[in-house]
């Protein structure tokens, strides 16, 4: 039987400081514990735009504004089981304030101070396209 690639969105919501959202994945799912960037399976026929608007307002309860959410790296990854294509954009802007609306753990963090090991493998591809600088605190 062949396996079908799962297309998955991520999105990437950084924040006027430049910390960014990270969502903790819920015990008894794959990858149960491990931190990703909010967002799912897109549906059949469902354009990438649409999905991850969708996913984000069911997970975060947010309106995502799609002018300001745009690509930002596709990475395909072999789970074994599962055969993803990660497909990751940056959001800049949003309506609503990101919520845990299905109870999974949620944080802020500057992408230079998430260690690689906590986030579901694939999203490391991600972490590395993101800004390295240190934070800025006064
Ligand atoms: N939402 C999301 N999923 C990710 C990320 N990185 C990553 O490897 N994944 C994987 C975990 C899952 O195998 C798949 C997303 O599936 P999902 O969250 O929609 O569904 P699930 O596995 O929780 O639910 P199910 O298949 O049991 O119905 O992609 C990420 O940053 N965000």
């Amino acid at each position: 039987m062949g396996l079908a690639v799962m297309h998955v969105m991520a999105g990437v919501l950084v924040d006027t400081d430049g910390q960014v959202l990270l969502a903790q994945r819920p015990p008894g799912k794959h990858l149960a514990g491990m931190w990703e960037f909010p967002g799912g399976k897109l549906e059949p026929g469902e354009r990438p735009a649409a999905g991850l608007a969708r996913e984000l307002r069911e997970e975060l309860g947010v309106e995502i504004a799609l002018d300001r959410a745009t690509p930002l790296v596709r990475v395909r990854w072999n789970y074994g089981e599962r055969d993803l294509l990660l497909d990751a954009w940056q959001v800049a802007a949003w309506r609503g304030t990101p919520r845990s609306v299905e109870g999974q753990a949620l944080q802020w963090c500057w992408p230079s101070e998430i260690a690689p090991a906590v986030l579901a493998p694939a999203d490391r591809e991600i972490l590395k396209t993101l800004p390295s600088g240190r934070p800025v605190r006064q």
